[in-house]
């Protein structure tokens, strides 16, 4: 083996928080290897966030359509499955192809290594023949992948993860989705909006089990609409699959679908990394971190795979904090108090903080103001497609919101008054005083601060 390679830092995966890393540490003027496997951007473009949300907006132009008659008219409305698949290949993924996104990085003065790295001791990674030092450290961005879960009959069939979801160019008749979370209740929605039948199965007594149960009963009500069969607190005891899939639950219905997405979560696959190189646990669930994003001496984790909330939003600001921290800037180290999420639903799902019951689980004075949403002057005038509530979370010995979520249309655009008043600690007696534009959804906050109780 050549001799190692001297750098500053080496970045493993680039997926939304290696790339960042990587690229604002190269531009900074580190010498800097970036390693990534698949594909420079991760998850979130290619088989994640943005061809996912774009199916969403596509079925929300339907949704939105059929709901013309009664409001203004008549609509025929003829679903086509093409233009999104086609908005997916061309426009969101380059046929899932990453030179720009390589090209950027290397632009900016980075080395792209494309293979799989392991860490073969401090600062040391191996990536083929190739040996890196690294004089500053590592930053770890490996991500997450599709649990699969041990389902009797289910390896070896031809399952679906959301990648081959993100993929088809053409819709099955009908779809078996395992797992009501976020992925599962997304992609059921876009696809039945698009005449796929589909089923959930989820083994939960509710969908969006970690979110408030105004939410998941939101989720249900939004799927049955569209026509999706959601079958709560059910688990799959056995799959099979000859031409179609059938799935038997434990209560011995059984389901069929031509195809099966397995949506039932993602795990850091920290095994194989050579963590125990660095004196880390490669048998640990996530990379745990401090406040400036150190999983060790040396090594900065970032993103998915340190287990502090599995979205992009959360992969960029880990990179910010982990970069300040390697380039010795100082700032804020992280935060976790107002982490905001949105379950792209029609109605949209924006939640930040603390749940009601997290809040009560934490022991605070709580106080809940809840609002729906068809009961506010804009929910009245909007008519078909007015689901939804809003509802927020307060420690009342503080007098300041701790969560709250905003379930609507443009719940995800609502909840960031509320992350800003989570944020900043606003007080609750300032929030009560505030004006609320006329007439807005978001002026319903306005009453759910006043129903604080
Ligand atoms: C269907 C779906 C929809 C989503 N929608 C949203 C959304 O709307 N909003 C949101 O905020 N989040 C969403 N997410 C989550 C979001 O995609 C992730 O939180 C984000 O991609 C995490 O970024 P990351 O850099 O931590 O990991 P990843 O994007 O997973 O990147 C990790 C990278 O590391 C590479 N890698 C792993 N091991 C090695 C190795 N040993 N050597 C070299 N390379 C390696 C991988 O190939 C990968 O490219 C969605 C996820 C999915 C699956
Ligand atoms: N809009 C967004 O921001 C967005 C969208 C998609 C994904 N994501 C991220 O990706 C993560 C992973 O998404 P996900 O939906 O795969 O995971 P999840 O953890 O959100 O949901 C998985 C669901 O599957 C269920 N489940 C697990 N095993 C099961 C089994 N054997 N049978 C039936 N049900 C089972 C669980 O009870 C859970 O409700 C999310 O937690 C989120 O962080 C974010």
């Amino acid at each position: 083996m050549a001799e190692a390679r001297q750098v500053d830092v080496v970045v493993v995966g680039l997926g939304v928080g290696g790339e960042e890393a990587a690229g604002r540490l190269a531009a900074a003027g580190l010498n800097v290897v970036g390693v990534e496997h698949r594909l420079v951007g991760g998850e979130c473009p290619y088989w994640g966030c943005i061809p996912t949300k774009i199916m969403v907006r596509a079925g929300n132009a339907l949704a939105e359509a059929r709901r013309i008659p009664g409001l203004a008219g008549t609509s025929t409305v003829e679903a086509d499955w093409a233009p999104v698949a086609k908005r997916i290949r061309d426009e969101a993924t380059d046929d899932w192809n990453d030179k720009v996104a390589v090209d950027r990085f290397t632009a900016k003065g980075g080395t792209f290594v494309r293979g799989t790295a392991t860490i073969t001791g401090p600062g040391r990674v191996r990536v083929g023949d190739e040996e890196y030092t690294a004089r500053r450290g590592l930053v770890i961005a490996t991500g997450t992948a599709a649990v699969i879960p041990p389902v009797e009959g289910l390896a070896g069939t031809p399952y679906w993860t959301n990648r081959e979801a993100v993929e088809a160019a053409t819709l099955p008749e009908s779809m078996l989705v395992l797992g009501g979370g976020a992925i599962g209740c997304e992609l059921a929605q876009a696809y039945a909006r698009f005449g796929v039948r589909v089923t959930v199965i989820e083994g939960s007594p509710r969908l969006l089990a970690m979110e408030e149960p105004e939410s998941s009963a939101v989720a249900e009500a939004a799927l049955a609409a569209d026509g999706v069969l959601v079958r709560t607190g059910a688990r799959a005891r056995s799959v099979a699959h000859d031409g179609e899939f059938q799935v038997t639950l434990t209560d011995g219905t059984v389901l069929t679908g031509e195809k099966l997405l397995v949506a039932t979560g993602r795990a850091a696959r920290l095994s194989g990394l050579g963590l125990e190189n660095v004196g880390l646990d490669p048998a640990a669930r996530f990379l745990s971190t401090d406040e400036r994003m150190r999983a060790g001496d040396g090594v900065w984790a970032v993103g998915d795979v340190t287990g502090n909330g599995a979205f992009t939003h959360m992969a960029m600001y880990e990179a910010d904090i982990a970069v300040r921290d390697l380039l010795g800037q100082g700032g804020p180290g992280a935060d976790y108090r107002a982490r905001p999420r949105v379950t792209f639903l029609d109605p949209e799902i924006g939640a930040v903080g603390l749940t009601e019951q997290q809040a009560r689980e934490a022991g605070l004075n709580v106080q809940v103001g809840y609002v729906p949403l068809n009961q506010t002057s804009r929910g009245f005038i909007h008519g078909p497609g007015n689901e939804g509530f809003l509802k927020l979370v307060a420690d009342h010995d503080r007098g300041v919101l701790v969560g709250g979520t905003t379930a609507g249309q443009s719940g995800g655009e609502m909840i960031a008054a509320v992350s800003v008043a989570v944020h900043a600690e606003v007080p609750v007696s300032t929030l009560l005083s505030q004006i609320w534009a006329y007439p807005t959804f978001h002026r319903g906050l306005g009453d759910a601060l006043k129903a604080l109780a």
